[in-house]
């Protein structure tokens, strides 16, 4: 239960810095993506060093203006031990940018080793330690109780799959339990009953793709919605507003390609991720 010391970030809950930087910075998350393709169009090496700048070019042009800034892991996993130091510092230019982390590591496995994987992406101590992480449910909902209460232990928050952007994720997801819910549905109902009572939201996410046209009941929820699949996979602003109905507020819409495809400059990043802000704003209210 200890906040890093002479973290600005204390003690205050995920869900409460959340709602605060999209209120002042509007709802999008910015995903960086260094796809190989994306690091050739940018005129850069597909290696760690590239990668580095290409990294550089996202933390100055996002870190300032969006609310949260979710780098994908396996892009620099897939750079070995020099891609994960990227990822380390990129992660630490970030949040003192102002800009709330979310690891995109889809993480998931039985308790005890998921207890490690918390300690990586959820404690003061890791170098790798983020504003939140997203957790894969499907080994159960309970095998990630180490990272959900050590998330919520350390003013962090995690976003747990329940309806993915991909069209693979429906014989799973939409496929009928003995309690008579779909499989995302229970995960969403699990999620709400942690989130239950917190104000103005809970600090435990889910994760609905913007390309689905049938997604579960979120009238509970009451914690952050994050909406991948906007722009290059489809989704659209209409999808998120139709996704989130009444609850508009609580969504958190992602979007990675659609932005990153306007560099490499850095001004021509960050204009396109303003104009997806603009876009959004509907989400917090301005027009
Ligand atoms: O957790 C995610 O962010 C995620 C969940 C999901 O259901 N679908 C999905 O596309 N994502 C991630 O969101 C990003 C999508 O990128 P774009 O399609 O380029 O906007 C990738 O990093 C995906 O791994």
């Amino acid at each position: 239960m200890s906040g890093t010391a002479g973290d600005p970030r204390g003690q205050q809950a995920f869900g409460d810095r959340l709602w605060e930087a999209t209120a002042e910075r509007g709802a999008l998350c910015v995903g960086i993506d260094p796809h190989p393709a994306l690091l050739e169009q940018w005129g850069l090496a597909d290696d760690a060093d590239g990668l580095a700048r290409f990294s550089d070019i996202c933390v100055e042009a996002f870190g300032g203006i969006a609310a949260v800034v979710k780098p994908q892991v396996a892009f620099y996993e897939a750079h070995g031990s020099a891609g994960m130091r990227v990822l380390e510092t990129t992660m630490a230019a970030l949040r003192a940018s102002g800009a709330l982390v979310l690891a995109d590591a889809k993480r998931g496995d039985i308790g005890s080793t998921m207890a490690a994987y918390a300690r990586a992406w959820l404690d003061d101590r890791s170098p790798l330690a983020a504003d939140a992480v997203t957790v894969s449910p499907y080994l159960g909902l309970g095998s990630l109780g180490p990272a959900l209460e050590l998330a919520l232990g350390s003013g962090r928050g995690a976003f747990v799959l329940a309806a993915t952007s991909n069209p693979e994720g429906a014989s799973v997801q939409r496929a009928t339990t003995p309690t008579g819910r779909t499989v995302a549905q229970g995960m969403v109902d699990e999620v709400a009953a942690l989130n239950a009572g917190a104000a103005p939201m809970g600090s435990i996410g889910v994760v609905v793709g913007a390309t689905l046209s049938e997604v579960p009941d979120l009238s509970a929820i009451n914690g952050p919605v994050l909406l991948p699949g906007v722009g290059a996979q489809g989704g659209t602003a209409a999808d998120v507003a139709r996704i989130l109905g009444p609850r508009a507020r609580l969504a958190l819409p992602a979007v990675s390609r659609d932005i990153l495809r306007s560099g490499p400059s850095v001004g021509a990043v960050r204009d396109a991720a303003l104009r997806m802000i603009e876009q959004f704003g509907f989400l917090t209210g301005d027009q």
